[in-house]
């Protein structure tokens, strides 16, 4: 892997520890986005996909180990490095159990943890699973369908609400396909993700010489949707000029580059997203209420995958194969009482939970077969406690069966990975009881 695909979320509140680690880590090729709350965390780790997550234990908005075993479960295979409190061995080891890889102490020289994360920084997630007609057998997402599907027929703009991950940008990409836009393309954009001051020229394109750095005349996304499909994910995060120039864009169904002079017509069929209460928004004054009405002409609710049981087998199942396959597995397979499990979980992260349970879960399982606690390891029974050598020999086997697998089970390539030795990592196989 190059440098500059390395990329890290730091949440460290303490502005010169995580100053200095920032301009480490950059000065080490790698990417680093810097949040400073749990808030601000959850957010960023939301919306990049990092090589690798460090984060602190202490916040000024509540505790690390907190949102870690929440999210931990969700983060997919991502390694995770904590920096605990001198001599806190038992959070420490709680951590380690419940699925971080590795931690340091305060205080500790940068060197220590950049030394750590260059073995585990050789993380990259395995591709996105595709979305191939698994998920919609419950009769609530039947329902959905068919009103995805008379909708791809007419042009009106619709509003789709539901909880984060339960597959909104799915249903959006099912209405753009079984409709007549069909071979038209079908553009996203996450208005979260892109920072204000981009947004306009991202979806508007600019003009060369439009503002300083526009180097070439670039055309906006609303232009490459051409007469396909415009999906605006997180429509409740535009600020209120994006706001204002979207209700333009929906009213009048014309648009300039940014520094341009040309008019352009807007021929994509625009589709909005959101997982928070939109309507709640309008009364609390954050978004237009004139804009709202704009973009739900026809409402439609995703379903939580809790209140959609009927899919889950189907969808694990398609998990489960798709990372098995991903990671050169052989066919992997769920323990007996593993379903009634998931059946009594809650997801709040919906299907996008699952999907990162079972990538996390196949890369981490002893063996071929999934059992409750490899996927909800932050839920494992309490028994005999660790030993912080006990916690740290499962990280580290954890973290050389990540590297075997990527690497094809080739020891060589493994070890590479691991900046360790062939020897030594065959010492190390044998004294963790691992085989190749
Ligand atoms: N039916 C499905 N089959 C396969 N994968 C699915 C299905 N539904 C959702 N997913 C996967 O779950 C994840 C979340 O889906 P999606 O992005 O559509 O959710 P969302 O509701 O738009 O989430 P957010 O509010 O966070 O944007 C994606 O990785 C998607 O591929």
């Amino acid at each position: 892997m190059s440098a500059s695909e390395r990329s890290v979320v730091l949440i460290e509140d303490d502005p010169v520890l995580g100053e200095s680690l920032v301009q480490r880590l950059t000065l080490e090729g790698v990417s680093t986005h810097w949040a400073r709350t749990l808030r601000e965390g959850e957010a960023l780790l939301r919306r990049y996909r990092p090589n690798l997550i460090v984060s602190d234990m202490r916040l000024p908005d509540g505790s690390g180990e907190a949102l870690l075993t929440r999210l931990m479960p969700e983060l997919g295979g991502t390694p995770i490095i904590v920096i605990t409190a001198y001599g806190d061995v038992a959070q420490a080891v709680r951590l380690l159990r419940a699925g971080a890889d590795d931690y340091v102490e305060k205080p500790f020289p940068a060197q220590l943890l950049l030394d750590k994360l260059a073995a585990l920084a050789s993380w990259s997630p395995p591709p996105t699973p595709p979305v191939e007609g698994a998920g919609w057998r419950s009769p609530a997402m039947q329902r959905l369908r068919r009103q995805l599907l008379k909708l791809g027929q007419v042009d009106s703009t619709v509003l789709l609400s539901g909880e984060s991950g339960a597959g909104k940008e799915v249903a959006a990409r099912e209405l753009h396909e079984s409709g007549r836009r069909a071979a038209r393309p079908f553009i996203a954009i996450n208005c979260a993700a892109i920072p204000a001051e981009l947004l306009e020229s991202q979806i508007f394109g600019h003009e060369r010489g439009a503002f300083t750095g526009a180097l070439e005349r670039q055309t906006g996304l609303a232009e490459q949707a051409a007469d396909g499909t415009l999906f605006l994910d997180e429509v409740a995060e535009l600020g209120a000029t994006a706001q204002a120039k979207l209700l333009r864009l929906l009213q009048e169904r014309r648009f300039t580059r940014l520094g341009g002079r040309e008019t352009l017509q807007l021929g994509a069929r625009i589709i909005a997203a959101s997982n928070t209460d939109l309507r709640a928004r309008v009364t609390e004054g954050s978004f237009r209420e004139d804009l709202f009405f704009r973009l739900a002409v026809v409402e439609l609710k995703v379903p939580a995958l809790r209140e959609r049981p009927e899919d889950l087998g189907e969808l694990a199942a398609h998990f489960l194969s798709h990372f098995a396959a991903a990671f050169g597995q052989p066919e992997v397979q769920l323990g007996a009482e593993v379903f009634d499990r998931l059946l009594a979980h809650d997801w709040p992260g919906n299907v996008r939970e699952l999907r990162n349970r079972i990538e996390r879960a196949i890369v981490l399982a002893e063996g071929p077969r999934l059992e409750s606690h490899d996927l909800f390891p932050e839920q494992q029974p309490e028994g005999a406690p660790w030993s912080l050598a006990e916690a740290r020999e499962a990280a580290e086997s954890a973290h050389i069966r990540r590297a075997l697998i990527r690497s094809g089970n080739r020891l060589g390539d493994a070890a590479q990975l691991l900046a360790i030795s062939r020897t030594t990592l065959w010492e190390r196989m044998k004294r963790l009881g691992l085989k190749p």
